[in-house]
């Protein structure tokens, strides 16, 4: 068992008077860690507590990093070392690829071994876009930068909603190759994720959510692509 980088427990979440997470317990080591579920079953609220962002309203407890974080503003949860990538990527219109990557480009809890050009190394066509404005690359540049301004940070424990929506699936394997080999290197890896493939390539194990609540969570050896499950609980075939 590795060193616990976030832990979840006894969680509720609400909007308003609507319920939208239930009693959820879950810890992430030094590992890629999926969560996966249907629209709608509260995996964006859940990373949303996690980062401390209002709304919703959340009770239990949250660890990150060893320290526990419920009631944080977000900038102190990303100074910790928590790297996010939000769903819908929150760029800025007004600066450029390289922009957005220097202004988040720091020394973090792994050092400094995300820099600029290792991010453009990952995700060779956003290098050679690194001159475009925010709001004028595509959706999968979107979200390579999306990622690669989460990496600089150097985070320590990195979250991720649903990062590889609307990638090529070439990119979608580079980029869950890549976060499964981040979780090699000690950073904690919580990938919120719809795309199967992804989530098979990249995480060690998986929590499966449903009415906010976690319904399923894979024991060793068990596979997070097995066709029952997915049905189950994805309403996918494989
Ligand atoms: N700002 C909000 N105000 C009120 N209810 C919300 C708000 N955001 C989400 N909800 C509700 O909370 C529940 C969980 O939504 P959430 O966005 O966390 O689901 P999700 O699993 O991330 O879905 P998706 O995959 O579609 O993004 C849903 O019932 C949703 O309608």
């Amino acid at each position: 068992m590795t060193e616990t980088m976030i832990r979840v427990e006894c969680l509720e979440a609400h909007y308003g008077l609507g319920q939208a997470l239930h009693d959820l317990d879950m810890h992430v080591g030094k590992e890629c860690v999926a969560v996966m579920g249907r629209n709608g079953v509260g995996k964006t609220t859940l990373a949303r507590v996690l980062m401390g962002l209002d709304p919703p309203q959340a009770t239990g407890s949250v660890e990150l990093l060893g320290q526990s974080v419920l009631g944080w503003p977000p900038y102190r949860i990303a100074r910790l070392g928590v790297g996010y990538v939000p769903q819908g990527r929150r760029l800025f219109p007004s600066l450029s690829v390289d922009e957005h990557l220097q202004l988040n480009s720091r020394k973090g809890p792994t050092g400094e071994h995300w820099s600029t050009s290792r991010v453009f190394e990952l995700f060779p066509s956003l290098g050679r876009r690194r001159k475009a404005y925010g709001d004028q690359i595509s959706g999968g540049e979107r979200s390579m930068l999306a990622i690669g301004r989460a990496l600089v940070t150097n985070p320590g424990c990195l979250i991720l909603d649903e990062p590889t929506e609307g990638l090529a699936p070439a990119v979608v394997e580079d980029v869950a190759l890549s976060l499964k080999e981040l979780s090699r290197e000690g950073v904690a890896v919580l990938l919120i994720e719809q795309n199967v493939r992804a989530a098979t390539l990249a995480a060690d194990r998986a929590y499966f959510m449903s009415e906010g609540r976690i319904v399923h969570e894979t024991v060793d050896g068990e596979s997070m692509s097995d066709e029952a499950t997915l049905g189950r609980y994805l309403g996918v075939s494989v």
